[in-house]
């Protein structure tokens, strides 16, 4: 090494070291400075006569290099303001028989045009980076609140009520419902609702995660934890969920040995990374969510009694909307507002078929079936108006079934009485339309008594104004 710098006459050396880069300073072990190039000079409006036998700090703005002539550690890319301007430094400590003697600094870009170049690419990619992490952040927010739960029906007030009321609260929530009964969003309002409203709301679905990932995935994972972990680590989501909620979705598909687990993490309040050794501490409050019958999985030895009592602190029951006839045309309303907006179909309308026909329906899933019906139905839907042919064949088929029973009733009416008195099942009407029926029949009493006053009525039945209106438009009742 030393034979290759023999052969290089001292004349080139600076030459060799500016053109190694712009801007150049040296200094003692003291921090004074023992040779700066003009380059670096001219930048910072001095010239090397006045410069050298200075402290840099004197000299050179944010200057840190009789900081590193001290420490010996070098300084890397570190980002350094110069007139206004940041420079991008390296640090170099210089070394003689084992002692510090001094450091070396440069700055890594030759003129304005590269640090321009490099400046706005390096913009650009902060402002990316920002940008997702923003975004990873929103997607840590909850997105629905409780103006976004619809439904006016007296099951579904209650239920909302006590959600609400108990947001504020730090306990585990078990949130049960069949599918698509809106625990979801339960969960992001609970949240939103929270003091913790302004830290992250993480959902995971035990169901869906592999078991063998289910760990790693909820607790994280150290460095080496196995072969195809992350360098580095990963941050599990408990530790994402920190000072925030997380939302257990299907906690009873949970597999028992992760069900202990996640006990002892509820119970001590850390968790430990997989592969790792030091407990994190971990401030989470948990909502989780079921459409399992978690206390018939306790009997059968499928679910830990214990955690179920963890997990059971209040517990919400969100009805399924079969046993709330009376939102259906409320959220179908909300919801063909929502699917206007996205498939830019404004003021679709149910017709007064299809709004009994879907009150007539069971709904198995939910409001997600339901939304699933009227977007399907909005994309074969030419004008306006929701017609019977444009739903489901499933539910058309309804009509069918409906249909039939009709014609025997109607027939029926026509037969001698003893016919009757033989068959009578073939005189009873379907339940479903019994409902109707009876409910029709109710609002137009109550309309009765209370003199037209549509308020009164719906007062007088124990139902929202609203859902009122709904049902006279449903029933044609003027
Ligand atoms: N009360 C409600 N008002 C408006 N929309 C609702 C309501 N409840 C549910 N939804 C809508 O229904 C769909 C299903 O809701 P969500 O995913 O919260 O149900 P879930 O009970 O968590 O279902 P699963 O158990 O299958 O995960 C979503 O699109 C949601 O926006």
């Amino acid at each position: 090494m030393k034979r290759a710098f023999e052969k290089i006459p001292n004349s080139w050396y600076e030459q060799i070291i500016n053109l190694l880069a712009e801007r150049v300073v040296v200094v003692d072990r003291n921090g004074i400075i023992i040779y700066i190039n003009e380059g670096y000079c001219e930048f910072i409006g001095t010239t090397v006569e006045e410069a050298v036998n200075r402290p840099v700090q004197d000299v050179i703005e944010n200057s840190r290099m009789h900081i590193v002539a001290k420490t010996g550690q070098t300084e890397l890319a570190a980002l350094q303001s110069i007139n206004g301007s940041e420079m991008i430094a390296n640090r170099f400590p210089l070394f003689e028989n084992g002692e510090i003697v001094g450091a070396l600094g440069s700055v890594m870009f030759r003129n304005p045009e590269e640090w321009q170049m490099y400046k706005t690419k390096i913009q650009n990619l902060v402002e990316e980076l920002n940008y997702y992490q923003a975004r990873a952040q929103r997607d840590l927010q909850s997105k629905y609140n409780f103006n976004d739960l619809i439904g006016d029906s007296p099951a579904f007030l209650s239920v909302k009520k006590l959600a609400q009321r108990i947001s504020g609260s730090n306990s585990s929530v078990l949130l049960i419902g069949e599918s698509g009964t809106g625990k979801e969003l339960f969960a992001h309002a609970i949240h939103h609702n929270s003091m913790r409203a302004s830290g992250p709301f993480v959902a995971i679905n035990c169901s869906s995660i592999p078991e063998h990932l289910l760990e790693s995935e909820l607790f994280g994972y150290e460095d080496g934890a196995f072969t195809g972990a992350k360098k580095g680590g990963k941050k599990g989501q408990f530790e994402m969920a920190n000072k925030g909620t997380l939302f257990l979705d299907e906690i009873g598909d949970m597999p028992l040995s992760m069900q202990s687990k996640l006990l002892r993490v509820l119970q001590e309040k850390e968790i430990y990374r997989v592969g790792g050794q030091k407990s994190i501490s971990v401030d989470v409050r948990i909502i989780a969510a079921t459409h399992r019958d978690l206390e018939k999985m306790v009997k059968k030895g499928d679910f830990r009694q214990d955690l179920y009592y963890r997990l059971n602190v209040i517990k919400i029951e969100i009805p399924p909307l079969r046993q709330r006839g009376e939102d259906i045309i409320l959220i179908s309303n909300w919801l063909l507002k929502k699917l206007g907006t996205k498939f830019y179909r404004n003021s679709i309308e149910l017709s007064p078929e299809v709004a009994v026909r879907l009150t007539q329906h069971s709904w198995p899933g939910n409001i997600r079936e339901l939304e699933n019906v009227l977007e399907r139905s909005i994309n074969v839907l030419d004008g306006k108006v929701i017609k019977l042919p444009h739903l489901p064949l499933y539910l058309r088929d309804q009509e069918a079934d409906i249909t039939e029973e009709a014609k025997i009733n109607v027939h029926d009416e026509h037969q001698p009485a003893n016919i009757h008195e033989l068959s009578p099942s073939l005189s009873v009407q379907p339940l479903k339309e019994a409902v109707v029926a009876a409910e029709k029949q109710a609002m137009q009493r109550a309309l009765a008594v209370a003199k037209g006053n549509k308020l009164k009525a719906a007062k007088l039945l124990g139902i929202s104004k609203t859902s009122f209106y709904d049902k006279c438009k449903l029933y044609s009742i003027k």
